[in-house]
């Protein structure tokens, strides 16, 4: 039975840096339905984060939309597709604690907020938003005064998301969320994006397609030249320890 249902969708998208001639990004199209988990791979230098900058808003596309379509039971478009919206995406770049800037976590996930002038409803309103964050990726744990610096470096990331997860996004967007941490660290940040698909969509960009695996619904490979294309992961069976006994071979 169809289901009504809310699609991200990127078509024929293209960009080329203003005052360049090169185009990073060629007639990009996907689409990806919402509460799921999207991961784009492919070679260094091919796009991947030029993309996400242009799905976060932070540069607009030469040609091509990048567009909400909600559809109906009956599989049929609602209505017309409405443009993403830029305060709706949140998006972590890679290493995302080289960016802390406040020198105690609650600062770090409340930074720009009105400190003063807010009135009560407004204080208890941003209250309930942490709150929800921070239990989400579980820092509810750690003293809020800890300086974001000497957490370890999986609590580093969950701080990243809990920063992003306070605006309450429908879209999360993730460049190489697992780089650079090690297999403790990977393995706990896995199981964070697990428990975050239940509730958002996400966007990976990401080289590490074993560990992610598990988790993902659509996945595309950027090709040099920015020529986005859907493919199935290119991961055997035998990579997540599965080995064939003899009964199950052909
Ligand atoms: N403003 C710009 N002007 C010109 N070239 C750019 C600009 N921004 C990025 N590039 C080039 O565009 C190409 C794509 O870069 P991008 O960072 O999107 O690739 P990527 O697939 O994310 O690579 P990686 O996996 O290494 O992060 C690269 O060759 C990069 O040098």
């Amino acid at each position: 039975m169809l289901r009504a249902q809310i699609y991200l969708e990127v078509r024929e998208v293209s960009y080329r840096p203003p005052g360049t001639e090169l185009s990073l990004l060629n007639a990009v199209t996907f689409s990806l339905p919402e509460k799921s988990f999207g991961l784009i791979f492919g070679q260094s230098g091919s796009g991947k984060t030029t993309l996400l900058q242009l799905l976060a808003g932070l540069s607009r596309p030469t040609s091509g939309s990048i567009t909400i379509q909600r559809y109906g039971n009956d599989g049929n478009p609602n209505q017309s597709p409405e443009p993403l919206p830029s305060e709706r995406v949140g998006i972590v770049f890679q290493f995302p604690e080289r960016y802390f800037v406040a020198d105690n976590v609650l600062d770090e996930v409340t930074f720009g907020w009105p400190r003063q002038k807010s009135d009560i409803k407004m204080k208890e309103h941003l209250a309930l938003r942490l709150q929800r964050a921070i239990n989400w990726v579980g820092l509810n744990g750690i003293l809020l005064d800890k300086d974001p610096h000497s957490l370890s470096g999986g609590y580093k990331r969950r701080l990243a998301l809990a920063i992003q997860l306070v605006q309450i996004p429908d879209l999360l967007i993730l460049d190489e969320p697992l780089a650079g941490l090690d297999w403790k660290a990977r393995a706990d940040v896995v199981k964070l994006l697990k428990h975050l698909k239940k509730e958002l969509t996400i966007l990976v960009v990401s080289h590490d397609l074993k560990e992610l695996a598990p988790l993902v619904d659509r996945s595309w490979r950027m090709e040099m030249g920015g020529i986005l294309r859907e493919e199935p992961l290119p991961v055997q069976f035998h990579e997540f320890g599965f080995v064939p006994s003899k009964s199950d071979a052909p």
